[in-house]
C-alpha cells in the first residue's frame, strides 16, 4: 500500500457566497497519475491552487505527505511541488537555459556546471533541441514554450507536479508528442501529478486515476477501466461513452466475449 501524497480533508471553498466546494474528500497515493476532469467552472484549478497554497480553503485542512499545509512554510512547499499552466509562463526576459535553471541555480548556488548539465538533461528529456538553449520565449513555438515550462517544472526535482491544461494551447501533433514525454518522464520519476484537463481521450490515455468532478462533486475517482466499464453516475456514462463507442478492444478479450456469448447460449 502507498503512502498518501495528498490528502483533503472535508474541503470547503467559497467565494462571497457561491459554494464551489463542499465538503471535499480526496486522497492521493504517492506516484499516482491523477488526471481531473470535469464541467466548466466545477472546482478543478481550485483544486489544483488549493495544494500548492495559491488558494486557501475556507474550511476544512489539506495534507502533503501526511502534514497540514496550515503549518507548512509555504515556499518550502512551492519548492517540492512543480507548477505548469496552460499557454506561456516563461520570463519573457530570460533565455531558455536561464529559464530551465532558474530553481536549480538557487539551489546549487556554487556549482555551476551542475546546473549546466540538469538544464541539458531536462532539455533532451521533454525534446527540445540544444541549439534552443540560447533563445528567449518570444523565439520559440508554442510547443517549444510549452515543453520549456514542463522542463522548468521538472527541474525543480519536485515531488508533486500539477498541471493545469498544460496542453490546451498547441495543436494535436505537438499535443500527442508532450503527452507521450509525460507519460515517460512520469513512469522514470515516479513523481505525484494532478493533471486538468478538458479532453476525456487524454485524461484516459494518462491518468492512472481519473477525478471526474461536477458542481463541486466529486462524480467518480477511479482508473480509467472502472470508469469505461463501470461509470458511477450517468455524468460519467456520458462523459466516456465516445471513448467507449471508439476504444478498440483487444483481440484477447473480444475472443473472451465471443467465447462466453457461445457458452451462454449453449448453457
Ligand atoms: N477569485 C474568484 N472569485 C470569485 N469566483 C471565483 C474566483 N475564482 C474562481 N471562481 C469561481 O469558482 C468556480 C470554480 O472555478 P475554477 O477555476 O476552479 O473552475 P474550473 O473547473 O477550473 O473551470 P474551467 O474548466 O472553466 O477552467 C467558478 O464558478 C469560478 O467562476
Amino acid at each position: 500500500m502507498m503512502a498518501t501524497a495528498i490528502e483533503f480533508k472535508n474541503v470547503k471553498k467559497s467565494y462571497g457566497s457561491k459554494v464551489v466546494l463542499d465538503e471535499f474528500c480526496l486522497s492521493v497515493s504517492q506516484g499516482e497519475f491523477v488526471t481531473i476532469i470535469g464541467s466548466s467552472g466545477c472546482g478543478k484549478t481550485t483544486v489544483l491552487k488549493m495544494v500548492n497554497g495559491l488558494i486557501q480553503p475556507s474550511g476544512g485542512d489539506i495534507l502533503i505527505n501526511g502534514q497540514s499545509i496550515r503549518q507548512m512554510d509555504m515556499i518550502a512547499l512551492r519548492r517540492n511541488i512543480g507548477y505548469a499552466i496552460q499557454g506561456s509562463v516563461l520570463f519573457p526576459h530570460m533565455t531558455v537555459e536561464q529559464n530551465i535553471s532558474y530553481v536549480p541555480s538557487l539551489l546549487n548556488k556554487k556549482d555551476k556546471q551542475k546546473t549546466k548539465s540538469a538544464v541539458s538533461k531536462w532539455m533532451r528529456i521533454v525534446g527540445l533541441d540544444e541549439e534552443l538553449r540560447g533563445r528567449y520565449p518570444y523565439e520559440l513555438s508554442g510547443g517549444q514554450q510549452q515543453r520549456v515550462g514542463i522542463a522548468r517544472a521538472l527541474a525543480a526535482s519536485p515531488d508533486i507536479l500539477l498541471m493545469d491544461e498544460p496542453f490546451g494551447a498547441v495543436d494535436e501533433i505537438t499535443r500527442g508528442q508532450l503527452q507521450d514525454e509525460l507519460h515517460q518522464i512520469y513512469h522514470k520519476t515516479g513523481i505525484t501529478v494532478l493533471f486538468v484537463t478538458h479532453d476525456i481521450s487524454e485524461a484516459l490515455k494518462l491518468g492512472t486515476k481519473i477525478l471526474v468532478m461536477d458542481q463541486g462533486k466529486i462524480q467518480q475517482y477511479g482508473t480509467p477501466q472502472e470508469l469505461l466499464q463501470h461509470p458511477a453516475t450517468p455524468f460519467v456514462d456520458h462523459l466516456v461513452e465516445k471513448e467507449r463507442r471508439y476504444c478498440r478492444m483487444p483481440e484477447e478479450q473480444l475472443i473472451h466475449c465471443q467465447y462466453s456469448g457461445v457458452n451462454d447460449s449453449s448453457t
